[in-house]
């Protein structure tokens, strides 16, 4: 593990005859937050059977190698609801076949297929619990841990059963389920992994819209669906037949026959509009505390998460990093402007906000383009070895000389983990001629572990601790200078934006864990 790995992507679409390939294209979008395995689930009535059955299709590898024949949906996977998900591990081997999720299972009440974003904070005494009851499993992930709760519930219908599986979760979930009758989003009292509901306008031959339910935005744009709202912190929502009808009814101006049961989560953007859906919500012990690194480094830019665009909080970054971390003083007449790049693609916005705070606050700098990006090297390619490792930077980026000959450099990325990949590139640009190189870094230095879905190397591989200070980071880099954003100064960023900073969490920046977690947890504790 050389890098921060992303974290899942979740798609999920009711009522809509095309449901696998919505899914399709919207694990597609989602492709960034995981690059391991992808897959696919369907609900269809068989009539051989007389019963619903629930087809599925997953392998690892990308969605694009992973559905590479158009026939898998015109013939397995059938049916007008679908979840679909893409895997980056961060509890059960990424090599065991058995953890590539959607999972499906059969039990007392049907079929039940569940895909997860997010990492269970008490997964070891759940399993704990289940082994001494007898139970069998799987897989080596914390996900199937839900199925067995949701079966071994003393609950009636599969709903309740889910509901009761989810109080007795701790930490991070973000979920894409399929019952037999419904698809149900879930997301945990924390809020740490995005969800949101998106609604397209009824398929041909189809009286009601199609729900749709993805982990970013940019999931609902490649559908043409539109955003409606966030699944709450702590939300169970439940999208089925009636609910869709009760929804449509409410929006034509009826009745909405019993829509009352559920108006949607207190205050949440849009509950009117799916006033009619029923749900739940889970109680809320330790406040909301939604994944901070989502604005930094893992959402699409061009997504609304957490209610606000990932583009205008990361401008924001990058408007603070300008007072925090200034570009250095070149005055006029003495030389020609700093020139400011991005380490493309993830910190193109926050380069762009750097640039324009830094010269409105005097600091005369030009964004320009200095490294080259291969599209077809993917986002975390996993290369073992330090040998590879730099080996894959440079098949990644290439710098451009013309550019940056002769010039005062600033170099401005997301995100300094490990340091591999300042580390290669400001050797790259020296190589390319730069007078001198500075990094910035549009977050704080990253210093402890996520136990909340995202996979960082241990704590000593984190270059912030394995070099201390920033001076002595900065000398390892080889740049002249280095600077961060302050978690203050992110924290300010993200409430400019919108809804209040004591809502997220910024534990692998601060070590304040919002929800305890249980201590030593190896991701690979149950892959024999
Ligand atoms: O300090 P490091 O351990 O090298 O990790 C930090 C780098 O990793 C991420 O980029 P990544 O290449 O994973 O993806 P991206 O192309 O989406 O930016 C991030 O944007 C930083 O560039
Ligand atoms: N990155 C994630 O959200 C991972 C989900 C789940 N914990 C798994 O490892 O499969
Ligand atoms: S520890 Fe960091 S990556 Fe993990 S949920 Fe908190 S902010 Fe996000
Ligand atoms: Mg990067």
């Amino acid at each position: 593990m050389d890098k921060p790995r992303d974290h899942c992507g979740l798609f999920g679409v009711f009522n809509h005859p095309d449901a696998a390939r919505l899914s399709y294209f919207g694990l597609h979008a989602l492709q960034h937050r995981g690059q391991e395995s992808a897959g696919i689930v369907t609900s269809v009535y068989d009539e051989s059977k007389g019963r619903k059955v629930m087809p599925v299709e997953k392998d690892f590898g990308l969605v694009l190698d992973v559905f590479d024949e158009e026939e898998v949906f015109e013939r397995t996977l059938v049916g007008d609801a679908a979840i679909g998900h893409t895997r980056y591990s961060t509890s059960g081997s990424a090599t065991n076949p058995a953890n590539i999720q959607p999972f499906v299972v059969h039990y007392q009440e049907g079929n039940l297929a569940l895909a997860h974003n997010g990492n269970l904070s008490n997964a070891r005494s759940i399993r704990d619990r289940l082994v001494e009851r007898g139970t069998l499993f799987n897989s080596s992930s914390d996900t199937e841990l839900i199925l067995h709760l949701a079966a071994q519930s003393t609950e009636t219908g599969p709903v309740a059963r889910i509901v009761d599986a989810l109080h007795a979760c701790r930490g991070a979930f973000s979920l894409v389920i399929l019952t037999d009758d419904a698809l149900i989003a879930a997301r945990d009292p924390n809020g740490f992994r995005p969800l949101a509901l998106g609604r397209l306008d009824p398929a041909p031959g189809r009286a009601t819209p199609a729900w749709v339910v993805a982990s970013e935005s940019c999931a609902f744009d490649i559908v043409g669906a539109e955003y409606v709202r966030d699944v709450a912190p702590g939300e169970i929502l439940v999208i089925d037949r009636a609910g869709v009808e009760r929804v449509a009814e409410h929006a034509a101006g009826g009745a909405g026959g019993d829509g009352a049961l559920y108006p949607g989560p207190a205050g949440g953007e849009g509950g009117a509009a799916t006033a009619g859906f029923n749900g739940v919500c889970l109680p809320r012990r330790h406040g909301v505390s939604q994944c901070v690194f989502e604005y930094v480094y893992f959402s699409r830019p061009d997504s609304k998460v957490f209610g606000a665009t990932v583009d205008k909080v990361r401008r924001k970054m990058g408007k603070r990093l300008a007072h925090d971390a200034p570009v250095p003083l070149v005055p006029k007449g003495e030389g020609k402007r700093p020139l400011v790049m991005s380490v493309p693609d993830s910190s193109n916005t926050a380069a762009i906000g750097y640039v324009s705070e830094s010269n409105k606050t005097g600091r005369r700098c030009k964004l320009d383009i200095g490294l080259i990006r291969n599209h077809y090297v993917g986002r975390t390619f996993i290369a073992p070895g330090q040998q590879a490792r730099e080996q894959r930077v440079r098949t990644k980026f290439n710098a451009v000389a013309g550019v940056l000959k002769d010039r005062v450099v600033v170099m401005v990325d997301d995100s300094v983990v490990r340091g591999t990949t300042a580390r290669q590139l400001v050797q790259m640009v020296r190589d390319a001629g730069a007078a001198e190189v500075h990094f910035r870094s549009a977050s704080p230095p990253v210093m402890w572990p996520c136990f909340y879905g995202m996979d960082f190397p241990s704590r000593g591989e984190l270059a912030a601790n394995a070099h201390g200070s920033v001076e002595a980071i900065a000398e390892w880099l080889g740049v002249d200078s280095l600077g961060y954003l302050s978690v203050e100064g992110m924290l300010d960023a993200v409430e400019e934006a919108h809804d209040g900073r004591e809502r997220y969490c910024h534990a692998c920046f601060s070590g304040e864990y919002p929800v305890p977690v249980e201590a030593d947890v190896a991701k690979e504790e149950n892959d024999w």
